[in-house]
């Protein structure tokens, strides 16, 4: 089993956001983590990767329980922009050679390339799209075991969403497991093996994705809609 989560609740004051969570996701998934705004789901994937400490309940990475060691397996996309304002595509790219020595400079060039984005422009410089996909294309350039990706979609346009969700696929593997949240679904739902629905910081819903199809006759999208509206 790569992901564990037992029973976790996370407050901050007195405010409850996560509400008895518990799942775990096997190596070579892709889990769709949909809510509405404010569901959770941040809170939750920045829990998971160790920068954010559990109220209570616990979180294991392949039988270790989550701290400073556990977060060389796993990449986070964060759903801000995570660069100073001075750095420029090829700064980044060495800093991550630096910093993560999972990282393979090769493929970032690679992806770099194939997205048509220059090593010589400052991030900041980038349209936001162009930044979504500049920080995907450098987190898939780690070879973690588990890529946690906020919101990958949300400034990106149509059409790069398909290179996305193409580049995506490109990288999974039998030992990798991707969990995305997102509220793009209809676009990317085709990628999901499994569902996680958070609403109000508890899971709703959780099962295989072609269950909740068979089963409810919707695409997953239309069933997060019937749910969210409950
Ligand atoms: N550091 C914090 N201090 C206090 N409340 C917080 C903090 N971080 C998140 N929250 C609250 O926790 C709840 C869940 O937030 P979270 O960002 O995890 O939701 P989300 O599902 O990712 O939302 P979105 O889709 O808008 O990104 C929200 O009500 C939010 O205001």
């Amino acid at each position: 089993m790569l992901l564990e989560v037992k029973n976790l609740f996370k407050r901050y004051g007195k405010k409850e956001v996560l509400k008895d969570i518990s799942f775990s996701v096997d190596k070579g998934k892709i889990i769709g983590l949909i809510g509405e705004n404010g569901s959770g789901k941040t809170t939750l994937l920045k829990v998971i990767a160790g920068f954010s400490r559990p109220t209570s309940g616990k979180v294991f990475i392949n039988g270790k329980e989550v701290n400073v060691e556990t977060r060389k397996y796993i990449a986070l996309l964060p759903d801000t922009i995570i660069f100073p304002r001075w750095m420029k595509v090829k700064d980044a790219l060495c800093f991550y050679s630096e910093f993560f020595d999972d990282f393979i400079l090769e493929k970032a060039n690679s992806i770099l390339d194939s997205l048509n984005i220059s090593k010589n422009m400052k991030i900041h410089d980038l349209s936001r799209g162009t930044i979504e996909k500049f920080s995907l294309a450098l987190l898939l350039s780690r070879d973690a075991n588990l890529y946690l990706l906020d919101e990958p979609l949300a400034y990106v346009d149509p059409l790069s969403r398909e290179t996305l969700v193409d580049l995506i696929l490109k990288n999974m593997s039998n030992d990798r497991t991707f969990i995305i949240s997102t509220n793009i679904i209809s676009e990317v739902e085709h990628l999901f093996d499994e569902i996680i629905i958070l609403k109000e910081g508890k899971i709703v819903y959780m099962d295989l994705a072609e269950n909740l199809r068979e089963k409810s006759g919707l695409s997953v999208n239309q069933f997060f809609k019937g749910v969210d509206q409950k």
